[in-house]
């Protein structure tokens, strides 16, 4: 019998959802998981009542509202118009073609990214789109999930299928043990400084070595949710033991027999020893150290005890947009950003706001208090991660802290609700985008890991965390 050939994970899981391949042509891949968000679904919607089509499988779909949202008295109506109007067009869309929506107010409700996985609803082996670029996110399960434009969000509502040219693939190795204080924000941070933003262009992303086998699924949900800010089609990493005791018992994954069929199937995920990638990289994780960004992309990035690099280190292409990034940030050459002062923390994204990041942060700051000078705000990821933190009252010790924890919703990460940092003023944030007015008309970020953003806040300046560890 003739022997398959070594195959990475991401062919194993492609294979599985061709529906139809013809040479020379986009691939009809098949759709596990579709989650919508109200920013990206309205045309989507429009396009199907113009064609008088409905849903293929509405049940694959799933909607929430998470970008518009604000973050205090969610009870109330929305008072921003345009966001309100975004929401109750969701809300009207999904009641009309029949999708489950977890809307404001629902006990589910959350960023798409951070509910998919926390309900089981993320599984290894699916093929997982939205309408979101940090759909990568559910790569960590061992996942194809990648983010799509608005007409192809309509696409899958219409056909339960996708039009796919076949990615490169890319294997990222990082073996070792991390040092204190270097969490996986600092891992996904320092590969995107190595490899800059456009490292990843058209390749789709596997994460493995000790390093990365070490990370819990939070952190794993955290090095692929950001393998798209270096240009990559999406990150995975092969489900193991680790993976199986998280998806145990959500509501969503499958239980009794299925759970034993489901992981029989799941283990033979991963990457055939002799599989070929199209690129390697391989880090060693004793060189990683807690990073920070500098600039307005999350590819300028630095250890903390380094400085803003000098013009002389970069391609003269590269100096122009350098200088401007800087001049915006209102930062020099050579600079060291320890000591610089800072007005805000903004600690949550659907990179950084599960519960292991809230613990994380709590842990840091208990007993301890905020800089007067600073204002922190906690966003938690879900009503699943607000509820699991006032169970473990982790409330308090924030409040203590002086840190205010809010409503779940994506709100500073990309400021689209009230929630805005202001012209000029320094933001250090646990999210995942660094770009001009990101966070705010004129808003200044500075990317970190949850970690490094605590011990900003109680400083009321950017510190190396490792120092108060
Ligand atoms: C609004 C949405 C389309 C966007 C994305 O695709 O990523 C947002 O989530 C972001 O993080 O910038
Ligand atoms: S939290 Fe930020 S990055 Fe994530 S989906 Fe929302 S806006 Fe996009």
């Amino acid at each position: 019998m003739e022997q398959t050939p070594s195959q990475t994970l991401f062919d194993k899981i492609w294979k599985r959802h061709v529906v139809q391949q013809q040479e020379g042509f986009p691939a009809v891949l098949y759709i596990d998981r579709h989650f919508i968000h109200e920013v990206t679904s309205p045309q989507a919607f429009t396009g199907l009542r113009q064609r008088n089509i409905g849903v293929f499988r509405p049940k694959q779909t799933i909607a929430t509202a998470d970008h518009n949202v604000p973050t205090v008295d969610q009870h109330l109506p929305i008072k921003e118009a345009l966001s309100r109007k975004q929401v109750e067009t969701l809300t009207k869309n999904c009641e009309e073609f029949g999708v489950e929506l977890y809307g404001l107010g629902h006990e589910k409700q959350g960023i798409v990214h951070v509910i998919g996985p926390e309900l089981g609803i993320t599984q290894p082996g699916q093929t997982i789109v939205c309408g979101d670029s940090h759909t990568s996110t559910h790569g960590a399960f061992g996942t194809i999930a990648f983010g799509i434009g608005t007409s192809q969000v309509e696409q899958v509502l219409a056909t339960q299928t996708l039009l796919q040219y076949r990615p490169k693939t890319m294997l990222i190795k990082v073996d070792g043990t991390l040092n204190k204080g270097v969490t996986a924000k600092d891992v996904i941070l320092y590969v995107i400084a190595k490899l800059g933003t456009d490292g990843g262009t058209g390749h789709f992303v596997e994460y493995a070595g000790t390093a990365i086998q070490s990370l819990s699924m939070e952190g794993r949900m955290t090095v692929c949710n950001m393998s798209i800010e270096m240009g990559a089609r999406g990150g995975m990493i092969a489900p193991d033991e680790v993976t199986f005791d998280y998806m145990k018992g959500r509501p969503h994954a499958p239980q009794g027999e299925q759970w034993d069929k489901a992981i029989a199937d799941w283990k033979t995920l991963y990457s055939d020893k002799d599989a070929v990638f199209d690129t390697v990289y391989e880090f060693d994780a004793a060189d990683i150290e807690p990073m920070i960004t500098y600039g307005t992309n999350p590819g300028m990035g630095i250890g903390i005890s380094q400085h803003v690099p000098e013009l002389s280190h970069l391609k003269e292409t590269e100096k122009t947009s350098f200088k401007k990034s800087l001049e915006y940030m209102n930062l020099n050459t050579g600079q060291s950003l320890l000591g610089k002062k800072i007005d805000y923390v903004f600690i949550g994204s659907c990179t950084n706001a599960r519960i292991e990041d809230l613990r994380l942060v709590a842990d840091f700051v208990k007993g301890k208090q905020k800089s007067a000078d600073v204002e922190v705000w906690i966003v938690p990821g879900s009503q699943a991660v607000l509820r699991q933190a006032q169970k473990e009252k982790l409330d308090m010790v924030f409040s203590e802290a002086g840190f205010k924890l809010r409503e779940p919703g994506c709100s500073a990460c990309l400021a689209m609700n009230e929630d805005k940092v202001p012209a000029g003023k320094y933001c250090v944030s646990t999210s995942n985008r660094n770009f001009e007015g990101r966070q705010g008309p004129g808003s200044r970020t500075f990317l970190a890991s949850p970690l490094m953003a605590a011990a900003a806040a109680i400083n009321g300046k950017v510190v190396d965390v490792r120092a108060y560890l």
